[in-house]
């Protein structure tokens, strides 16, 4: 279970004010469990971990088998919500050269349908020519362009490579239960497939087959992950007074921070497994809450890598940051600092001491500095990288997320803006039904 820590946040807010949001948080909770709130028709998230069935993990598991048994490698097709999550989660707990292994016991996970680049996708059509592969759809709407030309795609290659039953086999879908473009091309192909509940929402989409089909094909335990996120469930529970819940903590410091000016908040980690749960958390938070001209801009940094780069700016740039370290108790490996008789490097200090020692010192020597910079910092611990941990800490982001956006005062369940980039793409493009929208852009240009 993780555990989240505010206290180094107290010179620069104070835990009285966060203490007085213990009545607007009952509030927001409340709006989550009764459904009163903006947004109510996409709540479906709220008690999904601990409403997960045997039988539906069970289905996942199976399905996941037959990828596994018929692919050396397996492209999740996804952008946003539909493939973050899975990502964030198989990235946290492979390891790191997995891919780069001989002898393999899972497939290869790689990722598409998240871009528009022709070379992104003309490299990757060429690295799969020899290999059996399999592809998992995943769009909510069925109808995103980035996803469906991915698909297009890899979905020819796939049948003029493996033939038509075995690619039946191999792809899979998870869409909407009628509508959109890829549950019809699944329906007609007979693809065996899985549905994205109408009341969640893609960034709160980790803990439907969005996330967890992928997470199984990539040889992860879904049952712990949705364990851990349903104990996760339980202690951010309305009924969990509001000083021991650690989602209602989390969303009112931060909101005590945004309302003193501190409009960024960048997510740190120590540890580059975590990088993709940034990611994932950056689209959770930044959809959910940038609109009507606020919203903490979230931002992340992977440490001590970016100490070398973006250091500078957090240590001593303008003062609208926080930092919100998430910092990995115990290591998965063992690895020692030899000793060097000639000690040409200096570093004999170090001898015999662990690795993981000498980046724990670092972690708190940042934490100090930027504290003494006028950096605000709250801490999240993991004791380890594992399903079970990370299940919770995705549940425990997506509570606090609801929470918060409801104490920002927001729809935190609409995306309303990433609407005007797509139209102005199709008009540019003449897709069918955009012929005024075109006329018009045209004549801006
Ligand atoms: O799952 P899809 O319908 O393909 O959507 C994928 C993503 O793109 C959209 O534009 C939304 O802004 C995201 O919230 C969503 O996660």
């Amino acid at each position: 279970m993780i555990n989240l820590n505010i206290e180094k946040t107290f010179g620069f807010i104070s835990k009285e004010k966060v203490s007085a949001y213990e009545a607007e948080v009952k509030a927001a909770q409340e709006m989550l469990e009764k459904g009163t709130g903006k947004g109510n028709d996409f709540l479906g998230w709220l008690h999904l971990p601990s409403s997960i069935t045997k039988e539906h993990l069970a289905d996942l598991n199976a399905t996941a088998k037959v990828l596994r048994d018929n692919c050396e490698v397996v492209i999740v097709a996804g952008i946003g919500g539909s493939y973050l999550g899975a990502r964030a989660v198989i990235e946290a707990l492979s390891n790191s050269f997995t891919w780069l292994q001989n002898k393999k016991t899972d497939p290869i996970m790689i990722y598409a349908g998240h871009n528009i680049s022709e070379d992104y996708l003309y490299e990757l059509t060429e690295y799969l020519k020899d290999k059996k592969f399999g592809v998992i759809n995943i769009s909510k709407s069925g109808t995103t362009t980035e996803t469906a030309l991915a698909f297009r795609l890899l979905k020819k290659q796939c049948e003029d490579q493996r033939g038509k039953e075995t690619a039946k086999k191999v792809i899979v879908a998870v869409t909407d239960a009628k509508k959109g473009a890829a549950r019809v091309t699944a329906d007609k192909e007979g693809y065996k497939t899985f549905i994205i509940p109408d009341n969640v929402g893609g960034r709160f989409s980790v803990l439907t087959p969005v996330g967890l089909l992928p997470i199984a094909v990539a040889g992860f335990d879904i049952e712990k992950l949705v364990a851990g996120a349903a104990d996760m469930e339980k202690a951010c529970g309305s009924d969990v007074a509001f000083a021991k819940n650690p989602a209602a903590i989390y969303a009112a410091t931060r909101n005590e921070l945004y309302r003193n000016g501190k409009k960024i908040e960048i997510l740190v980690n120590f540890c580059p497994k975590l990088h993709y749960v940034s990611e994932w958390w950056k689209q959770l938070y930044g959809e959910s809450e940038g609109k009507d001209n606020k919203g903490i801009f979230p931002a992340s940094v992977d440490f001590s890598t970016d100490l070398h780069s973006m250091g500078q700016w957090i240590q001593e740039g303008e003062r609208s940051i926080f930092e919100t370290v998430i910092s990995v108790e115990k290591v998965n490996h063992k690895l020692k600092v030899p000793s060097d008789e000639a000690n040409l490097d200096g570093l004999n200090f170090l001898a015999g001491k662990r690795v993981d020692e000498v980046n724990k010192m670092a972690e708190l020597g940042t934490q100090l500095a930027h504290v003494d910079g006028g950096v605000p910092n709250m801490r999240i611990v993991l004791p380890e990288l594992t399903e079970y941990n990370i299940g919770g800490l995705l549940y425990f982001f997506e509570k606090a997320c609801g929470i918060s956006g409801y104490l920002l005062g927001v729809n935190p369940f609409n995306q309303p803006g990433v609407e005007a980039y797509k139209k102005n793409m199709f008009a540019l493009l003449n897709k069918p039904g955009y012929e005024e929208e075109s006329k018009a852009i045209q004549a801006r240009l």
